[in-house]
């Protein structure tokens, strides 16, 4: 379970979203979606496939349009800003994807380096050493720093997929499912690194899953995408404090009984 929250900052609401709507054609895939995110959180967000975790992942980057609503992030409504903007915006978030999305003919070196050097400018070779250090430093892998990313195991590559999306130093960090296909050793490996990164970062961050054990290791708060919606909110025990079938289904399938 969660430790501490005294890393939120209640008072400050990063991501806020309101009466959210959207379809393609007749499928009404989101339905008046409101959810606020505050500053320093772990927000799980629960939903079986298809539900729209990644529609609505998209539109608060700002890759699809929503058909009603507000979202605001970091004090902008995305919905208005320009392409300029919108990459600055993009540039405080940082995606950790499901494949790690390593360059497989880079070293972990020039991996960590790469977002560093496309969007940072000015930076000197002293002090692209010392951010790559670091950040290899915060996933605990610095020893790996001149191997290729196939020496790697499935669940170092997902560490190192993460430190290249700290290394920018992002305001909100976006985990898609970052245990899927790992050992439940080396997932809870991974649940722990989230946690720190939230403490050590004071990161926000949104985390996508079906695991539920990484939902009640990492999640401050779970919200659950149920008929296009965030019905049912709170700790994990109150998320699944129901009789509501559809929420009962989700948690019988995950801990077998
Ligand atoms: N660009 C699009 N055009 C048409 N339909 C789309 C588009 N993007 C998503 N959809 C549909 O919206 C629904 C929600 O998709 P989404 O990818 O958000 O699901 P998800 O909850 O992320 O699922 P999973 O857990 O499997 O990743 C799906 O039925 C999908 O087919």
């Amino acid at each position: 379970m969660k430790r501490t929250e005294e890393h939120i900052d209640y008072n400050n609401v990063v991501i806020s979203i309101r009466d959210l709507r959207k379809s393609f054609g007749d499928l009404h895939v989101l339905r008046g979606v409101d959810l606020d995110v505050y500053q320093g959180e772990n927000l799980v967000v629960l939903g079986r496939s298809g539900t729209g975790k990644s529609v609505l992942i998209k539109i608060i980057v700002g890759l699809l349009k929503p058909d009603a609503g507000t979202v605001n992030v970091l004090g902008h409504n995305v919905d208005s800003l320009s392409v300029k903007e919108l990459d600055q915006l993009r540039l405080k978030i940082g995606f950790s994807f499901q494949s790690s999305a390593l360059y497989d003919s880079m070293t972990i070196r020039e991996n960590l380096e790469f977002p560093l050097v496309r969007n940072v400018r000015n930076l000197g070779r002293q002090e692209i050493n010392r951010a790559v250090e670091e950040a290899l430093e915060d996933v605990g892998l610095s020893q790996t720093i001149n191997q290729m990313p196939s020496e790697l195991s499935g669940g170092q590559r997902k560490r190192i997929g993460i430190a290249r999306t700290l290394i920018l130093k992002p305001d909100i960090m976006l985990y898609d499912e970052p245990t899927a296909g790992l050992d439940p050793i080396t997932s809870n490996d991974i649940n722990n690194l989230i946690n720190e990164v939230q403490e050590r970062h004071r990161a926000t961050s949104i985390i996508i899953t079906h695991d539920l054990t990484c939902a009640k290791e990492t999640g401050d708060r779970l919200a659950m995408l149920l008929d296009g919606r965030f019905e049912r909110q709170g700790t994990f025990d109150e998320v699944f404090a129901t009789n509501d079938e559809r929420v009962q289904q989700f948690y019988h399938y995950n801990f077998i009984e």
